[in-house]
């Protein structure tokens, strides 16, 4: 059955959104993380990953339990990197210790992609920690080497569509890749920590070249300096990938507006909020100073 949400007692927006201010002032201050990206996109990734382990088959995994704070499941290999985030994160969770691990890990994704001038993500609140025995086993994270049917077939098992596949990887216009945490490295000057449609814009502009990198594995490099894994340029092998490639490559708001709802649904994936009422929409920092 699906995890059912749990209010936290008389917790409200304007608590949550002392979290989420706690976690944008902090973004403001450690600028200088990983070349001046700062921790945004590793935030933003730790937000897919905790959720990425969702199996709709048993319900298990997803982001309910906040299992990401055991070491079996940080330990995984595809969290490699995501200490960072995490180690951003424990000073926020000493300073509201009545917020469960699955709903700060969450809320800091959300918070991270509006303070890249992302869309505005509704937000529900209401995961329980889980115990240690409930952690899932590592290799339910997808492999960055393979095509198109892979990757159709991976995110079968959250039951997304094509057009949610294509949307949600939209997120890789921020950030990149480390070679010392995946074994891919780039792009060279051009990672950035601002939410656009670039990353499709790219993909298709670009003069894109099969390469092989220092740690032996193939990825698509671009004069400019750009690069794509695979499975990123799976988006334009595919035609029916491809078709939504061209529709965000052209119209920005409709891949903000396909992300917000996508993102929602993988960070809600096995969740049952029942009649925990509307979600939240929080205010940028930007939005409060005035
Ligand atoms: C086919 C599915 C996916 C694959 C194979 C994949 C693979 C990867 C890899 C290999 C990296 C580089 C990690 C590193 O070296 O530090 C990465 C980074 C990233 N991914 Fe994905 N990813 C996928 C889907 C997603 C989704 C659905 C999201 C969010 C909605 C996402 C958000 C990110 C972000 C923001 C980064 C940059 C992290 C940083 O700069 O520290 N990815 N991904
Ligand atoms: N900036 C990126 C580009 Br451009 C293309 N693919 C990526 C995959 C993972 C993380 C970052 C990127």
């Amino acid at each position: 059955a699906l995890h059912l949400a749990k209010a936290q007692d008389g917790k409200s927006l304007e608590d949550f959104q002392k979290v989420y201010n706690a976690i944008a002032e902090k973004l403001r201050d450690e600028d200088e993380f990983d070349g001046y990206i700062g921790y945004g996109p590793n935030l933003v990734r730790l937000s897919w990953h905790v959720s990425g382990t969702f199996d709709k088959n048993d319900n298990s995994g997803g982001s309910f339990g906040g299992t990401y704070r055991f070491k079996k499941e940080a330990d995984d290999p595809a969290n490699k990197g995501l200490q960072n985030a995490a180690h951003f994160l424990e000073p926020i969770a000493k300073k509201f210790p009545w917020i469960s691990h699955g709903d700060l890990y969450t809320l800091a994704g959300v918070t991270a992609l509006q303070e890249m001038q992302g869309p505005k993500i509704p937000w529900r609140p209401g995961r329980v920690d889980a115990d240690e025995k409930d952690t899932p086993e590592n290799g339910r994270l997808p492999d960055a080497s393979q095509d198109g049917s892979y990757v159709r077939h991976y995110f079968g098992r959250f039951g997304f569509t094509d057009q949610e596949i294509v949307a949600l990887l939209g997120a890789h216009c921020l950030g990149k890749t480390h070679l010392e945490n995946s074994g891919y490295e780039g792009p060279w000057g051009a990672a950035t920590n601002t939410f656009t449609n670039e990353f499709f814009v790219n993909l298709l502009n670009e003069n894109w070249k099969l390469e092989k990198n220092e740690a032996g594995n193939k990825q698509y490099n671009s004069e400019k300096g750009y690069m794509m894994l695979p499975t990123d340029y799976a988006l334009v092998q595919d035609g029916k990938f491809r078709k939504y490639v061209e529709k965000y490559a052209k119209d920005q708001d409709a891949f903000f507006e396909d992300f917000k709802s996508a993102y929602v649904k993988l960070l809600e994936n096995g969740i049952d909020f029942g009649k925990l009422g509307k979600a939240y929409v929080f205010k940028t920092l930007d939005e409060q100073d005035s």
